[in-house]
């Protein structure tokens, strides 16, 4: 395909409640969208940077200005563009992995869309319906807590997950374990909150049977969660740390992580997330999809790739009311009955989802910019 413009829109989200980790609060969502205008139609895709760089290096103002300087021009001299190259042509750019799997979801979304094939059927997807999990962020008590936990359960989430930091993390936890009973889906996730020396500390979460502790150290510290792994029962999981399919293996190779999180913007695109969800098959490592508070694009595209067959735990793709009173698109809804706490996989053609162009322009931050 030709690539004849490429749109940066900045959309403003506010969330239905605050969103508090390990490294901060987040009350809304600047959302960086792109569209690219190519000679066999239009594609969107979604940048999953924050506003500051705090979960990463990459923050949405980065992001749009390496898009703007270095990767729009790059996509918009080349002859030809498909998805299959855009990340060979973005090569000479070190890093800003979110900044390019956004050029690349939208391109994506063209190509699919152009032949009338959807992301799942593109990536493979076996599963029609997807489990979801949900994250809970730390809460101003625990009463709150257990208030928040309580509705998601009720509305039949398949996993809660847990933030957790020094100083909130034994409690909560004990807490929501007696709420869930013994056999509900439980986990943690520190965003590098800890250090080797709180191992000890750590291990006092084992009694409570979580899945798996998301990322407790430092993302470029992968000898100390192989060590970590040594001496918790819990698994260990990485998130930040996994940036590529190939330090994917080093990692689990070196025993650092028995479970990945997969999310698409972190690797720099969804094909690089399929290689890691193959390889991380053939290592018969199971995996599940990461959020990073999507609108309906890029949990259109989420939902696709966790109905693959190596995604065997539910992930952290919620409905869009999660986070969201409305969204850019159609809002993922969780199924009832037989597909309670549930997703169904979109079936139209790329992402699936028609974006409201009156949302985006309505809540639009800044005028939208147009490259050519
Ligand atoms: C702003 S926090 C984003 C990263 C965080 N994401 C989540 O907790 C899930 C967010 C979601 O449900 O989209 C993670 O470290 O896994
Ligand atoms: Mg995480």
């Amino acid at each position: 395909m030709r690539i004849d413009a490429i749109e940066l829109h900045r959309v403003g989200m506010p969330l239905v409640r605050p969103f508090e980790t390990s490294f901060g609060v987040q009350t809304a969502r600047e959302v960086l969208l792109i569209r690219v205008r190519t000679d066999a139609g239009d594609g969107w895709g979604e940048c999953v940077a924050g506003t500051e760089p705090f979960y990463s290096s990459e923050y949405v103002d980065g992001a749009a200005h390496v898009i703007e300087h270095y990767l729009a021009p790059t996509l918009l001299r080349a002859p030809d563009v498909t998805a299959a190259s855009v990340a060979r042509q973005l090569g000479y750019v070190a890093g800003h992995r979110m900044a390019k799997a956004a050029l690349e979801a939208a391109v994506l979304d063209a190509e699919l869309r152009a032949v009338g094939r959807s992301f799942g059927e593109y990536f493979g997807a076996t599963a029609e319906w997807v489990d979801c999990g949900v994250s809970v962020g730390i809460a101003p008590s625990i009463d709150e807590l257990l208030a928040e936990v309580a509705g998601y359960v009720a509305e039949g989430y398949k996993r809660i997950k847990l933030k957790v930091k020094p100083g909130w993390d034994l409690e909560p936890v004990a807490r929501v374990r007696e709420l869930l009973g013994p056999d509900g889906l439980l986990q943690v996730d520190a965003n590098t909150a800890y250090t080797l020396a709180d191992a000890e500390h750590l291990k006092r979460l084992d009694p409570f049977d979580l899945l798996l502790i998301e990322q407790p150290f430092d993302e470029e510290d992968i000898a100390s969660h192989a060590a970590l792994a040594q001496v918790i029962e819990t698994p260990v999981c990485l998130d930040e740390s996994i940036l590529s399919a190939a330090i994917a293996v080093d990692a689990i190779e070196r025993g650092a992580t028995s479970i990945v999180n997969i999310k698409a913007g972190r690797v720099g695109g969804y094909l690089e997330a399929l290689r890691v969800h193959d390889i991380c098959r053939e290592l018969s490592v199971p995996v599940w999809c990461g959020g990073m508070l999507e609108t309906g694009i890029g949990r259109a595209a989420n939902v696709a790739l966790a109905a693959l067959p190596g995604f065997t735990l539910p992930g952290d793709t919620s409905a869009s009311g999660r986070y969201f009173a409305d969204d850019l698109a159609e809002p993922f809804v969780l199924g009832s009955g037989e597909h309670a706490g549930q997703l169904r996989v979109p079936t139209g053609p790329g992402t699936g989802v028609e974006v409201d162009e009156a949302f985006v322009a309505a809540r639009a931050l800044s005028p939208h910019r147009t490259l050519r």
